[in-house]
């Protein structure tokens, strides 16, 4: 029998990843898709693409309807999830949160970084950070699971092997890295406006985004040390995909490490990570639309210095892909069903 599927936040450009992703899944049935602004309006109505794939219409969010479902996506901005979640998982319905609302588990700096006090802390122990390189059986037996920012997510995934071996310096660490606009939503903001972002390129939040503190953490309980690393995000005149550069000194001990078979073999049963050869530059339009970690290990020079290049597409890898990845975990199907589709090029 197909699991019933919802998504709160179906009008925004990850909800709409996820509706492109799950009408093609053999497994699952969406059910319920939410919308307060356009409730009552066909889903293909708005999304053209969809005709065909899905015979639904936006309604306004409903706890009561969408407990109906086996397992609920929240697309919504931070904030929203936290005040659904225990009433849909009392009534036995499986949560993925595509925001931030269950990353960080040190509460006081969540509230610090995302602004509002927290709506439900006890859950937040409980959930599961959705990175399946890192957490594969924990999200397999997980009732919530906090799906991954979209830089977190290039660059944990960039750095893992490195940190998981304990040959870098973990001072000193920066994760340089530029984002396509989607990154920023579909509401309408001036910064993303064709005229403003198109034939410019710019750092922001250099003094501090909400994203630092979740690759710290991550990072940190991979290390078993604190890792805080410098994070520097651009916003580039592109649509999707995000490449992070990632600086780090391999430790004296580590002078003679064999990188390139290091990554291979720590990704080689990975299905969404994929290790070029030797001295590749990874590009992001070949992840465009795929559920895919492209990256590159270069030593300059052949100094102690590590640079990894790492690219996904912000909505997939990032946010949509990443979250049917956990979905199909969590329902026990296979991790692959409805991923597998190779980069849009041109
Ligand atoms: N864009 C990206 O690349 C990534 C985004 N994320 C995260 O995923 C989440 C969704 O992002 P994105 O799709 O870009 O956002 P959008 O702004 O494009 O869409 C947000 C959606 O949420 C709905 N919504 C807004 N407020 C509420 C509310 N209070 N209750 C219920 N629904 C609400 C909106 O519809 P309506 O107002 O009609 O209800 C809309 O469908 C965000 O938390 C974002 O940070 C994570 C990784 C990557
Ligand atoms: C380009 C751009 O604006 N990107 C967003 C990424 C935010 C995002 O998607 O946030 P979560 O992954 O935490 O949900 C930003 O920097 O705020």
């Amino acid at each position: 029998m197909k699991r019933k599927i919802g998504i709160v936040g179906a009008t925004g450009y990850t909800g709409v990843e996820l509706l492109r992703l799950l009408v093609s899944h053999p497994d699952v049935e969406i059910i319920c898709v939410t919308s307060r602004e356009h409730a009552g309006s066909r889903v293909d109505a708005m999304f053209p693409n969809l005709r065909g794939y899905l015979d639904l219409a936006f309604t306004a969010p409903s706890d009561e309807a969408l407990s109906a479902c086996d397992l609920v996506f929240f697309a919504t901005p931070n904030g929203v999830a936290m005040k659904s979640t225990q009433t849909l998982l009392d009534a036995g319905t499986k949560v993925i949160d595509l925001a931030a609302d269950f990353r960080i588990k040190d509460i006081a700096v969540w509230e610090k970084w995302y602004g509002m006090q927290h709506a439900s802390p006890a859950l937040v122990e409980e959930a599961v950070y959705g990175l399946p390189e890192l957490n594969r059986e924990h999200i397999r037996n997980a009732r919530l699971v906090a799906n991954p920012g979209c830089y977190p997510t290039a660059v944990t995934l960039g750095l893992l092997p490195l940190v998981e071996n304990g040959l870098i310096d973990l001072e000193g660490i920066i994760a340089d890295t530029k984002s396509g606009v989607s990154g920023a939503g579909r509401k309408a903001e001036v910064h993303t406006l064709l005229a403003e972002a198109g034939d410019n390129f710019k750092a922001y939040a250099v003094a501090g985004h909400r994203h630092q503190p979740e690759i710290a953490q991550t990072l940190s309980i991979v290390a078993q040390n604190a890792i805080s690393p410098v994070f520097v995000p651009h916003l580039l005149p592109m649509i999707r995909g995000i490449h992070a550069t990632l600086y780090a000194m391999l430790s004296v001990d580590a002078e003679q490490a064999d990188l390139q078979q290091l990554y291979t073999a720590r990704y080689a049963n990975e299905p969404f990570v994929d290790v070029m050869p030797a001295g590749s530059h990874p590009e992001t339009r070949s992840v465009r639309g795929a559920n895919m970690c492209r990256m590159a290990i270069h030593r300059p020079g052949n100094t102690r210095r590590v640079v990894v290049l790492s690219v996904i597409d912000n909505l997939v890898k990032g946010a949509a892909g990443q979250a049917v990845q956990n979905m199909n975990l969590m329902l026990g199907l296979s991790e692959h069903t409805a991923l597998q589709h190779p980069g849009l090029l041109p």
